[in-house]
This record gives structure tokens, C-alpha cells and sequence, in this order.
């Protein structure tokens, strides 16, 4: 029988919903009524890690996480399953993925509808989530999503819906695996990145979109306490010729700049050689994230730099495909 780390974080999974349509914590866990019976391959061991709406998540709670997990590990736990508010799963998964890697799998799902509404999904993602944690195949796969019958690797998965539940999706390469009636099945498998050990998470790392007519909004960040800034660019990498001087200034400041594009499909790739186009930014040292998204870019760096990469180090790992 495998032992299971169940650790609910909070979310709508956890949630109710009143008279009025508003959508709040509930005192107890709707997800203890999870059916006897679907689970009698398991002895889950179940932890209220957390009680919070994952807008209120932070680096500093997925670094809780990842402790607890870590620890797990010496308890003789083999897989561990985490409840999480939709918003932000994507980044606790993430953050999880590259800092614990393939030690065992780790698989997140939440919930669209509250416990109580018509239609609630939480019960069943959870039961879902449990299956695919049991299953041997799990195994090397790093951190998972399970949402809506489907599997979705950490790295690439997110959110694309505010209310449907079928709202997680893996834009360019699609879910590895899904839940079907005769139970889990993978029919993918992601090439696997070491992880790196972390144990702070400091560091201001902001976002910024491109559009076009960008000014010189980048020049703000000249003059402030950046440990380093993640860019939303244009299609494969280019950015509007008035951000290239503080551009400029900032690599003199040696601070990193990561570049991902604001396309939801595709890769990155430096090919444009005009003023601002991707191939001239890649030569002044702006580091091109392969595949995934701003907000994942941001705890890769914040990962890579509270791991002490630098150089060609911190170059290769954020660059890897
Ligand atoms: N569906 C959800 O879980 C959304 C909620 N606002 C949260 O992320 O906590």
C-alpha cells in the first residue's frame, strides 16, 4: 500500500459559497468526503499546511511547501498530493518542479466551482489527483497538474480561462496524460532539467509586458533595487527600439534580464537582427526562456539566483529548452 502526503494549501477547493454569490473559506475541508473505496490502494496521511486564497500564495510559502515535501521524504512517504487555488497553481507546481525535481511525484489540483455550488468540481480533481499519484507511471515525472481528467506537466501548464474548468491547458505541446473510465493513462514524457537546491527565496524580479509603441518604461528599473527583470517580449523575442538604451544600462549593471514571449504558442528564438530584434538582444546578453510563461521565468531566475548561479551557470539554466 503506498503512502500517500496529502497537503492542503486552500483555494475555491477548500471553499463555499454563500446566499449572496460570494465565495469564501469554508471551517471544514469539504474534501474529507472524498468516497472510501476509490482509495483502497493508499494510506493518505492529510496536513492543513495552509488555509489561504493562493492570490495571498508567496515564494516564501512554496519554500514551506518544498520543506514539508523534502521532509516527507525521510517520513517514507512515495508520492505527495496538493489541494491549491487555481490562480497561482501553476507557479507553486513550477517553483516545486525545478526545486525537488523527480525525487517523487508530486501532483497539484484545485477547484473552478466551490464545494457547494452545482456542478463542483473539487471532489473529483482531488479523487483524480490521488489516482495519478498512485500510479507507478507518475514515477520520474516531476510535479504534475490534474485538473478536469487531464495531466499536464508543471513546466508548461496554465491557467487560459477565468471560470471553466476545463481551464488548465499546455499550450504548444499539450496535457501528457489524462484519466480516462479505465483509469490513468500517460502518453508523453517531458525531457527532465536537474533541479536546484534552494532554501530562501529573496529578490525583486518584476514583469514587464512589451506592446507596441513601448516608451522607455525600462528606464524606471535603471534607478531601482532590481535583482533582475523578466520581459514579456513581442512574438519571438523583439522588443520595440525605445527599450534598447535601458536595455543597455542594464546589462552594464549586471543585472539579469530574462526574455519570454507574450505569444501564447512557441518557442523563443533570436533571429531578428534590427534594432530591438531578438538576435541583437541575445548578443548584448539578454537570456531567452525557452517555452514557458512570465510568471514561471520570474521564479526561475528568483530559483537560480537565491541558488547562487551566475555566469555561464545562470546563462545555461535559464536558457535550457
Ligand atoms: N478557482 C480558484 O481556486 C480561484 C481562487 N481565487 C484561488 O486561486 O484561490
Amino acid at each position: 500500500m503506498k503512502k500517500i502526503l496529502i497537503l492542503h494549501t486552500g483555494g475555491t477547493i477548500a471553499m463555499s459559497q454563500d446566499e449572496s454569490g460570494g465565495v469564501s473559506t469554508t471551517q471544514t475541508n469539504p474534501l474529507m468526503d472524498l468516497p472510501s473505496g476509490t482509495l483502497d490502494a493508499a494510506e493518505l496521511v492529510v496536513e492543513d499546511i495552509l488555509n489561504v486564497p493562493s492570490p495571498h500564495i508567496t515564494p516564501e510559502h512554496m519554500l514551506l511547501i518544498k520543506q514539508r515535501i523534502e521532509h516527507a521524504l525521510t517520513e517514507g512517504f512515495q508520492a505527495v498530493v496538493i489541494t491549491h487555488g487555481t490562480d497561482t497553481l501553476e507557479e507553486t507546481a513550477y517553483f516545486l518542479d525545478i526545486t525537488i525535481g523527480d525525487k517523487l511525484p508530486i501532483v497539484l489540483t484545485g477547484a473552478m466551482r466551490s464545494s457547494n455550488e452545482i456542478g463542483a468540481d473539487g471532489l473529483y480533481n482531488y479523487q483524480s489527483a490521488i489516482k495519478v499519484a498512485l500510479a507507478d507511471e507518475a514515477i520520474g515525472k516531476g510535479t504534475l497538474v490534474v485538473m478536469n481528467d487531464e495531466i499536464h506537466t508543471a513546466r508548461f501548464v496554465t491557467k487560459t480561462h477565468t471560470t471553466n474548468v476545463a481551464t488548465f491547458r499546455t499550450p504548444t505541446f499539450g496535457p501528457i496524460g489524462l484519466i480516462a473510465k479505465g483509469g490513468v493513462r500517460f502518453y508523453q514524457e517531458l525531457i527532465r532539467h536537474d533541479s536546484l537546491p534552494v532554501d530562501q527565496v529573496d529578490g525583486l524580479i518584476p514583469i514587464i509586458k512589451a506592446y507596441a509603441g513601448m516608451g522607455d518604461t525600462l528606464e524606471l528599473f535603471t534607478h531601482t533595487k532590481i535583482d533582475g527583470i523578466v520581459i514579456e517580449a513581442l512574438g519571438a523575442g523583439n522588443l520595440p527600439p525605445k527599450t534598447v538604451p535601458s536595455i543597455d544600462k542594464l546589462i552594464e549593471k549586471n543585472i539579469p534580464i530574462v526574455l519570454v514571449s507574450r505569444c501564447f504558442n512557441g518557442v523563443t528564438s533570436g533571429v531578428y537582427d534590427y534594432e530591438g530584434g531578438g538576435r541583437q538582444l541575445q548578443r548584448k546578453g539578454v537570456m531567452f526562456c525557452d517555452g514557458i510563461n512570465s510568471q514561471k521565468a520570474r521564479l526561475k531566475l528568483l530559483v537560480a539566483l537565491n541558488a547562487s548561479l551566475g555566469g555561464h551557470e545562470l546563462y545555461d539554466f535559464i536558457t535550457q529548452s
